[in-house]
């Protein structure tokens, strides 16, 4: 099912935060419908540094295709800024529908760009982050395609400036709206008062970030859409391996951290490489097999 039909239904769609073909994998199996393909968790893990727009547009591609080609459900992908002005976010555009986005996610900040849940965020005019949307839309290869368009304007113009900005984005073409960072209860409240039934909304779960962490029940309940947990599988991925690399340096053998880890096959049953083999077999030349 596509993600725009997907998003015609009344369930809130909940996309985990996902950085390569294994988390891709694994949240595939775990059951999600979607998956959300996090620039944050990208800079995470391979570059091991901050989400402070270091990343560029071909890691992002790659990495793109890369989870396309494991997976087909639906990708929501962060296009940060779009890589720079409106003539870079029409090709961000165009190079992500290739890999195999679904959505793209663009947001009205400036460089230095930063994680939505850090200080010191700038954002470019509303007027010219409109222009970018619209932009984008025209560069668009398929209608299929949606653009999520985010403003990072609560923490820097205050809460009725973003939502200012977000009507203009959605006049200006945007097919889901998303509010970075609502600082309370309240806030989050408001948002999706002001914009439920008009447009998809997006939320943002980030653990320990400005927004207070609501289940995707609660969340469905106040009028979102979609959900996202972009970072959540990095900081429990990152805790695993602190873990396990201090198991093994204390201990000289995996033993110990047995039980906390998948064994050859256990892995192998993960990544389907039985099937994989199989498959080989069917194109070997060897006609016996
Ligand atoms: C959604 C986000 O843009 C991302 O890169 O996943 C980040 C999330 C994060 O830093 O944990 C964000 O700016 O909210």
């Amino acid at each position: 099912m596509s993600l725009k039909s997907r998003l015609a239904g009344s369930d809130i769609l909940v996309a985990p935060g996902v950085y390569d073909g294994l988390t891709a994998t694994l949240a595939q199996q775990a059951g999600f419908e979607a998956l959300y393909l996090s620039g944050a968790a990208v800079a995470y893990t391979r570059l091991g540094r901050p989400d402070i727009g270091l990343t560029s547009v071909s890691e992002m591609t790659d990495t793109m295709m890369l989870i396309r080609d494991r997976v087909d459900l639906p990708v929501i992908i962060d296009a940060d800024t779009g890589f720079g002005n409106a003539l870079n976010a029409q090709r961000t555009m165009r190079l992500y529908e290739r890999a195999g986005a679904n959505g793209l996610q663009v947001e009205d900040q400036t460089y230095p760009k930063r994680c939505g849940h850090l200080a010191d965020k700038s954002l470019i005019s509303k007027s010219e982050m409109a222009s970018k949307i619209a932009a984008m839309a025209d560069a668009r290869l398929s209608s299929e395609t949606l653009i999520i368009a985010r403003t990072d304007a609560i923490a820097v113009e205050g809460f009725d400036a973003a939502i200012d900005r977000a009507e203009a984005y959605l006049e200006a073409g945007a097919d889901v709206l998303f509010i970075e960072a609502p600082r309370s209860g309240t806030e989050l409240k408001r948002v999706a008062e002001t914009f439920r039934g008009r447009v998809p909304l997006l939320a943002n779960m980030v653990e320990g970030g400005a927004t207070p962490i609501r289940n995707a029940g609660d969340l469905e309940a106040l009028g979102f859409d979609i959900v996202i947990f972009p970072g959540g599988i990095v900081r429990a991925l990152a805790r695993a391996a602190q873990d396990y690399y201090g198991s093994l340096r204390t201990n000289g053998s995996n033993s110990p951290f047995a039980d906390r880890m998948f064994d050859f096959d256990g892995l192998n049953g993960v990544i389907g490489t039985a099937d994989m083999l199989a498959q080989g077999r069917r194109f070997d030349g060897n006609e016996e097999q």
